[in-house]
């Protein structure tokens, strides 16, 4: 029986290293699939991972309909056995819904990878999605660390270093370097993986940093 898959972590998690390696272990038998990717950070129609590897794939703009998209290329005499589904939580709940179909009706397993929540703590509308219809939901055992050494569980974006909980839900960018979006003048973009804590008391590990750093308050007299 096909399945839906879906694969979460936070960002740096390992989540694309884990898609390419699906992608590789299962070509690597034979089977055929598709790559699929929205807003990848090294650009349209790839998936990217930071240790390295990379792979063209077709890119999922709003307007994709995965069910169409299978339809057309079966009928065309295409063979598909899988899908490999990366940044997932940019897909549109009915596209996840298109590909929970794809699987029920025509056998396809369909393998997604995304994260669950974005910088403000709230899910993914395709995230939501997913963990709702998928025949399974598994968190990735590689954890990603807080500055203060703990499990990483949330997402934190920083504009110009300051953390922010306000702005558009969408915009790429890393955990390691600044990114100016088109659309933002002026404003480096960050992102960093946070314990729940640290998320909630807005403690980056600069300001942590600087905290740590400032001097020691004059004793009152
Ligand atoms: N130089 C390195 N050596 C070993 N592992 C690394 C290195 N750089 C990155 N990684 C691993 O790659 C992971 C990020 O992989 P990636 O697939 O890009 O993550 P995601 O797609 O979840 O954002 C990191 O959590 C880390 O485990
Ligand atoms: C939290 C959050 C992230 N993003 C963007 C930033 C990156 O381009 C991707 C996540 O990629 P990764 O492979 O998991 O590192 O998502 C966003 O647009 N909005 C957010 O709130």
């Amino acid at each position: 029986m096909a399945e839906l898959t879906f694969r979460t972590g936070t960002m740096d998690a390992g989540k694309s290293t884990l898609a390419l390696q699906t992608n590789h272990n299962h070509a690597a038998r034979g089977r055929a699939g598709r790559l699929f990717t929205s807003h990848d950070r090294a650009g349209s129609a790839q998936v990217s991972s930071r240790l390295g590897l990379r792979a063209e794939a077709i890119e999922v703009g709003p307007d994709l309909d995965f069910w169409r998209y299978t339809v057309d290329a079966l009928t065309q005499g295409a063979r598909i056995d899988y899908f490999i589904c990366d940044e997932a939580q940019f897909y549109t709940p009915e596209q996840v819904d298109q590909l929970a179909k794809v699987v029920d009706e025509l056998q396809i397993d369909v393998f997604c990878f995304g994260i669950l929540t974005d910088f403000r703590t709230r899910l993914f509308p395709g995230s939501a999605r997913l963990v709702e219809v998928a025949d399974r939901t598994e968190v990735l055992q590689v954890e990603a660390l807080c500055w203060c050494g703990k499990r990483a569980t949330h997402n934190a974006r920083t504009e110009n270093g300051v953390m922010v909980t306000e702005g558009d839900v969408i915009v790429v960018g890393d955990v390691d370097d600044v990114t100016t979006p088109p659309d933002v003048h002026d404003v480096e973009v960050a992102y960093e993986v946070l314990c729940r804590q640290h998320h909630r008391r807005r403690m980056t590990a600069a300001r942590a940093r600087a905290v740590s750093l400032s001097p020691e308050p004059l004793p009152f007299s």
